[in-house]
């Protein structure tokens, strides 16, 4: 029935075939938002979803109101209040080779009429990214990215990791993002846990963070041993920072961690080294990284590159290849 054009079908075959595409993307949506381990790529997920709007759109009196095509936005868990980001948290724009990367270099040295930029370069944790909002000094309030305007709340959950400070160490309001990651030892740690209790593993130290972070229980949340790496403050003035590394240094005097391997570098050979640094060391890290962020330095440049809708034009994330391939491009990338 399923690839039947929606036109040929009885209203009792449309009723039948939505009743199961319900069934099955309640399951998938459960896997995703809840356990945060999908079994299905997104791709599945959308084509059996616009299979169920065609059903619907062609059948109108089939429609249910508990029926996902009825529940608008993002779906935030049971449980979680939602959050709305006052300023959005955008996403990155990516590339996967040093010659995209060099173009990025080109263009923004030309939007910016410079000949010599100041970047500063940053490990791309990989885990998720977190915002929190502090009031004189306190820590008011936790949330995820979500879908960049509206995340989930989860205020008391991120107050059980150590490394987030409930007071600063200066009175003032800001609201700073970072990364939440699982270090590497705490997520086999935890998956020989996970087998031994008859539970199903993580698939990566991601997915295990992401599902620690998002439990209504925060005492499991405790114990999963999370850590965060802060790199971004929507308050630039509040800070007294004038570049992307004076930032990083002002999050550490604050009382936040910030991850201790940036560099400052001032043209595409510095910024080609420490890629070739970091790619070396990936394994030897205490936790995941899947690439290198390259910001340019000045705050100054970041506003008069500005935002595309989705992405900063002033960042740009090289992305390592996966892990299988690694090595093969790596080659080929030496002989370069
Ligand atoms: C604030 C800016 C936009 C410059 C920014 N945004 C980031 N991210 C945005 C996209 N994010 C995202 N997440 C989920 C879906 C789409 N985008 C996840 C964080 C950064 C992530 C890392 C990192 N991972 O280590 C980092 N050192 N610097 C970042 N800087």
């Amino acid at each position: 029935m399923a690839d039947q054009p929606v036109s040929e079908l009885t209203t009792t075959q449309a009723n039948q075939e939505a009743t199961q595409l319900r069934e099955q993307l309640d399951s998938w949506r459960k896997e995703y938002y809840v356990q945060d381990a999908p079994t299905v790529e997104d791709h599945t997920y959308d084509m059996h979803y616009q299979r169920l709007l065609d059903l619907e759109a062609a059948f109108p009196e089939i429609v249910t109101p508990d029926s996902p095509t009825q529940q608008v936005g993002d779906v935030t868990l049971p449980g979680f209040s939602k959050v709305t980001h006052t300023v959005p948290m955008l996403s990155m724009g990516d590339v996967f080779s040093i010659e995209e990367l060099a173009e990025f270099d080109a263009r923004t040295k030309q939007n910016l009429g410079q000949d010599e930029l100041e970047y500063n370069c940053e490990l791309k944790i990989d885990g998720l990214a977190i915002s929190l909002v502090y009031e004189n000094g306190k820590f008011v309030q936790g949330s995820t990215r979500g879908d960049g305007n509206i995340g989930e709340d989860i205020t008391a959950n991120l107050k059980t990791i150590k490394s987030i400070p409930m007071t600063l160490t200066e009175p003032l309001s800001i609201e700073v993002r970072g990364e939440c990651y699982m270090p590497k030892a705490s997520f086999a740690k935890l998956n020989e846990r996970q087998e031994a209790e008859g539970k199903t593993p993580f698939a990566n130290p991601r997915n295990a963070a992401a599902g620690s972070l998002r439990q209504l229980d925060r005492k499991v949340t405790a114990d999963r041993n999370l850590d965060t790496f802060i790199y971004y403050t929507s308050s630039f003035e509040a800070l007294g920072a004038s570049t992307q590394s004076e930032a990083l240094q002002r999050y550490q005097e604050l009382g936040f961690t910030i991850n201790p391997h940036s560099r400052v570098c001032h043209n595409m050979d510095e910024i080609k080294a420490y890629i070739d640094e970091y790619t070396g060391q990936r394994e030897s890290l205490s936790y995941g990284i899947d690439g290198i962020v390259i910001k340019v330095n000045p705050v100054s440049q970041q506003d008069e590159l500005g935002n595309t809708v989705k992405v900063p034009r002033w960042e740009i994330a090289y992305k390592f290849p996966p892990d299988e391939q690694q090595t093969v491009v790596r080659d080929i990338e030496w002989t370069v």
